[in-house]
This record gives structure tokens, sequence and C-alpha cells, in this order.
């Protein structure tokens, strides 16, 4: 897959493709529908399939310091779409003069003159250009003058015991920053992910016999609320069925908010250094400060043999 990190990245030989623009944060099921449905499109018709989208989120620049917590970071976003099948992924810089561009100005800059789109594939709630006014009645209406034509896939909706939301990535922001990581991953399709560099912790872990990777988290990482999770550390190629602790260890006073991993029963791992990925697959209790150290470990040897279980069951 090609990666373009702006209109000038485009070969100037470029073709004609298919077309979806979006954040993409995440690239949960709502939006692998549509991706899906771009890359079939863009078979059916020979050319290759391209998606559109921004950095940073286009609501850092309208609103200074609003940049939401990201569901995934751009290079998780392209190999999740990659496996999608998606050709090109173009990752135009959100300035704020790009924000101004009119949606007119947006179709002719990108979707006309640099990607020669021959269909733009989108859902029904996309809205695009200078304060958000284009939607995708403006849209179908620009194809018919430039030539492309565009189509609109449904939302997916959450079940009945949801409340029919539509899948979003603010619904699932919603969900991780509430611990309810299970009913994040229905809607990713996947667990939710939180990457990074093992860094060096109050090197404690081992002395309690549950030694964890402390993961240094990209900026704007949307971490799930403070509590244990089971889950998996991802390591050196390997998959390990984990026990996950979020939170300021209230144990031992801690004030920094960690995100931290235990890989269950594994004994001299060195980790230090690594880049790793924690998935996170159900929530298993909030965080606690005991009476006693012992208090501590007999429930985190409680905990490791109910992420054990929760792991198994879901391999
Ligand atoms: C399964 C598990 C459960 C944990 N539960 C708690 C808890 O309830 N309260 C707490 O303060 N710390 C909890 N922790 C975090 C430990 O306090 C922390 O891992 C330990 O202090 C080691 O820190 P270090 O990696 O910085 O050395 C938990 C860790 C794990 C792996
Ligand atoms: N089973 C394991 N799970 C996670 N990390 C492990 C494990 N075994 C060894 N390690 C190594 O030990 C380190 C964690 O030990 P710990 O005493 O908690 O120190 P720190 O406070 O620096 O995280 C990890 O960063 C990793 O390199």
């Amino acid at each position: 897959m090609q990666r373009w990190r702006g209109l000038e990245d485009i070969p100037e030989d470029w073709g004609r493709s298919v077309v979806t623009i979006g954040s993409y944060d995440g690239v949960h099921r709502g939006h692998q529908l549509i991706i899906r449905h771009a890359v079939e499109r863009a078979r059916e018709l020979g050319v290759p399939s391209v998606v559109v989208t921004f950095d940073p989120h286009p609501s850092e620049v309208v609103r200074p310091g609003s940049h939401p917590p990201l569901l995934a970071p751009h290079h998780r976003r392209a190999e999740l779409m990659t496996e999608l099948g998606v050709d090109a992924v173009l990752i135009l810089p959100f300035t704020t003069e790009f924000s101004k561009l009119s949606p007119a100005e947006f179709v002719v800059k990108v979707l006309v003159d640099r990607l020669h789109a021959k269909a733009v594939v989108e859902g029904p709630n996309f809205r695009f250009g200078h304060k958000a006014a284009g939607n995708v009645e403006f849209l179908t209406a620009q194809g018919k003058v430039y030539d492309f034509e565009v189509e609109v896939v449904d939302l997916v909706v959450r079940g009945e015991a949801g409340g029919g939301e539509p899948f979003s990535s603010t619904l699932t922001r919603r969900l991780v920053g509430a611990g309810d990581v299970a009913g994040a991953a229905e809607i990713l399709g996947r667990p939710h992910r939180v990457e990074g560099v093992v860094v060096r912790g109050a090197q404690r872990g081992r002395e309690l016999g549950f030694p964890t990777a402390n993961v240094e988290t990209l900026p704007h990482t949307a971490i799930p609320a403070d509590g244990v999770y089971a889950g998996w550390l991802h390591a050196a190629g390997e998959a390990m069925p984990a026990a996950i602790s979020v939170g300021t260890n209230p144990q031992f006073d801690g004030t920094e908010r960690t995100v931290e991993a235990y890989a269950i029963d594994r004994v001299g791992l060195d980790l230090y250094g690594l880049h790793v990925a924690v998935d996170f697959l159900a929530f298993v209790r909030g965080q606690a400060k005991f009476d006693s150290l012992e208090g501590l470990l007999e429930q985190m040897a409680q905990d490791v043999k109910r992420c054990r279980e929760l792991v198994a069951a879901a391999e």
C-alpha cells in the first residue's frame, strides 16, 4: 500500500481512483463497511482505492485543545486499511489554511485535480469543507459536474441493548473511557489497542511477583478507565495473555497514571525499550487500595487467574 503525507506526494501520473474520505479513527466496523465498499467498487471499475484522512484530527484545528483521544495511531489505521485491501492512504495535514477550503474548493483541489475520482464512497453523515458545510447531497451534485459517482453506505447500528446508536468513534471513545472495553471491541471488531515503548517504572513489580511492562503511550491515546483488565501483551512478534493494570498505583500513593501489563506465567522476559502493544479484552475490576500489601497480592493472584480464564475463553 502507498502512503502519502500530503497532496504533493501523489504520483504525477496517478490515474482515476475510488476515494473515501474521513477521520476513520479506530477503523471500526462501520468504517470497515464503507472502506470495503470502496475497495470493491474500485475493483469493479478496475482502478485503485484511496482513503483520504487527516492529521491532526480536524477538531484540534477548529477548536484548539479539543483533540479527541485516539483509538488508533495513523500507522495502525494504515495497517488495518491494508488488511481491507486499500491501495493508498493520503494523510492530509489539517492546517488552519486547509480547514478554510470551502466544500467546492475541497472537491476540486483533492478529489478532481489530484485523485481524479471516478467514485466517492461515504456514510450518510459525512461532512466536509469549511465549517463542515459540505454533505453527501452537495457531493453528489458536484459529482454530476466533475464526472464522479457518489455512493452512500448505511451506518452500522448497535443492537437493541445498545439503544440503536450508530457505531462511531465517539461512542467507542466513550466506552473505552468508561472501562467498557468489551463494548468497544464489539464496535471495533477487535480489542482496543494501546501501544508504545516499554519504560522503567518503580521496579517494584518483580518484588511483588508480578513484573509489569510499563508502556509509554503515544500522545492523545484513548486509555481505558483506571482498573484491571484481561488481554494480551504483544511483544517481539508474540501475543502473550496478560493481566493489565491502568491507574496511579493507589496502593503506593502513586500520582503518575500508567498502563502496565504482566505477561501471565512468563519469566525472564526483558522488554525494556521494545515497542509493544496491549490489547484490552475485558474489564476485571477497578483500582483499589488495600489495608495491607498482602491484601493487594492476594487480589492480584486472583486477578491473574481470572485473566487467564478470560483470555483462554476468547482464544
Ligand atoms: C493484575 C494487577 C492488578 C493490580 N491492581 C492494583 C491495585 O488494585 N492497586 C494498586 O495500587 N496497584 C495495582 N496494580 C499495580 C501494581 O501496584 C504495580 O504493578 C506495581 O506497583 C509495580 O509497579 P512498577 O511496574 O512501576 O514496578 C496491579 C497490577 C496488576 C498486574
Ligand atoms: N512476565 C512478565 N511480564 C511483563 N514484564 C516482564 C515479565 N517478566 C519480566 N519482565 C520484565 O520486567 C520488567 C518489569 O519489571 P518491574 O519490576 O515491574 O519493573 P518496572 O517498574 O521497571 O516496570 C518489564 O519491563 C520486562 O522487561
